[in-house]
């Protein structure tokens, strides 16, 4: 499930992020060569082939995702290449294969570690001569598709063993592209996290749950094996079942618990303080009117604790939340003497 901003969908700000954005816009213009993206599982590698598509001025022809893992074998070459009337038992009449539909767009090939060698050959046959057969076939058809292939695998290591073909890897590989796994770039959870919530808490109505400053470090300090899909899963949960909450440590599912005994008794303490409300403070009219400096402060003071507490005391992060400088931010706290 993809959130709808970011870009194209994509929701990150890392360095590695904004370096990938840079090279879907490059690979998306140039619209022909073959792309070859690897990455872990869950990193957004469909989410990567499908900017690519939606950037490209092949976005008016189809998308065409075909998970090699997911089709048993057997049938995945009718799947892809189609199959003439006559071609095999069942096969009543002609159908064209997914390579075909794709013509004009982008052809997504996931997992393609996973293809076996005789269909490799045939996928090479279709990047080389830019024609497809369909099963049964005698007379090839011209198609204009642009590959991109994913895989979780490392594609080398299986040319090294004999597994996959050295010369289709290099067929794929004219552009190769990482998914950076999200463990490399904690910078991008608390936004994550941020817009996952916003996008389910929209479903329903508009109470906002949100994570208190240990919780959200121990979310910072877990490792992510599932990547931004665990972290979707997750948050999905999270909003589920605490609704317009504060989500704490306790909330967490053991496993996220993440920072050690001290912190988390430091959170107890905590947890008797209220935390800082966002709410203007009530102003208190005189006939002198209000003191509008000590109000705006008043105010002011409450907007960065609130920014701090939602980063688990990240002020970079805060500082983008704010949209203020961080050197600006780190001056207010100290000129402020905020509690921090
Ligand atoms: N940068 C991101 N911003 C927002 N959502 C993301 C991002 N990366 C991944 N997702 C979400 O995480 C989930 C997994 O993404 P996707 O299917 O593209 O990953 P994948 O690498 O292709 O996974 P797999 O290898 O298991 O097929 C999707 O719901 C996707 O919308």
């Amino acid at each position: 499930m993809a959130i709808k901003s970011g870009f194209g969908g994509m929701i990150g700000h890392s360095p590695q992020m904004l370096e990938l954005f840079e090279l879907i816009s490059c690979v998306a213009e140039d619209g022909e060569s073959t792309v070859l993206i690897q990455g872990q599982s869950g990193t957004g590698k469909e989410l990567i082939a499908r900017a690519i598509h939606e950037k490209s001025q092949r976005n008016t022809a189809h998308f065409v995702p075909v998970n090699c893992a997911a089709i048993p074998d057997e049938l995945l070459e009718s799947e892809l290449f189609g199959y003439v009337k006559g071609a095999f038992t069942g096969a009543q009449q002609s159908k064209i294969g997914r390579v075909q539909f794709a013509d004009g767009g982008t052809l997504f090939l996931d997992e393609i570690g996973d293809m076996k060698p005789s269909l490799q050959a045939k996928l090479l046959r279709v990047l080389q001569e830019r024609e497809v057969e369909q099963v049964g076939g005698v007379k090839p058809t011209k198609v204009d598709v642009r590959v991109i292939a994913a895989t979780h695998q490392n594609l080398e290591e299986l040319v090294a063993s004999g597994q996959f073909r050295e010369d289709l890897y290099y067929r794929l590989a004219v552009i190769p592209l990482i998914a950076p796994p999200l463990c490399e770039r904690k910078d991008d959870i608390v936004l994550l996290i941020e817009s996952f919530i916003e996008h389910f808490s929209r479903r329903k109505d508009d109470r906002r749950t949100t994570i208190d400053p240990v919780a959200m470090k121990s979310l910072l300090n877990y490792s992510w094996p599932g990547n931004v899909r665990e972290l979707e899963n997750l948050m999905q949960r999270l909003v589920i079942l605490h609704r317009g909450k504060r989500i704490s440590l306790k909330e967490l599912p053991e496993k996220y618990r993440c920072v050690a005994s001290e912190e988390i008794e430091l959170a107890e303490r905590r947890e008797g303080q209220s935390s800082p409300s966002l709410n203007p403070p009530e102003a208190e009219w005189s006939e002198d009117g209000l003191d509008f400096n000590s109000l705006i402060s008043e105010f002011e003071d409450r907007l960065i604790l609130q920014a701090l507490s939602r980063t688990g005391g990240n002020k970079k992060e805060a500082a983008r939340m704010l949209n203020l400088k961080r050197t600006t931010l780190i001056e207010k706290i100290k000129k402020k003497n905020l509690p921090i």
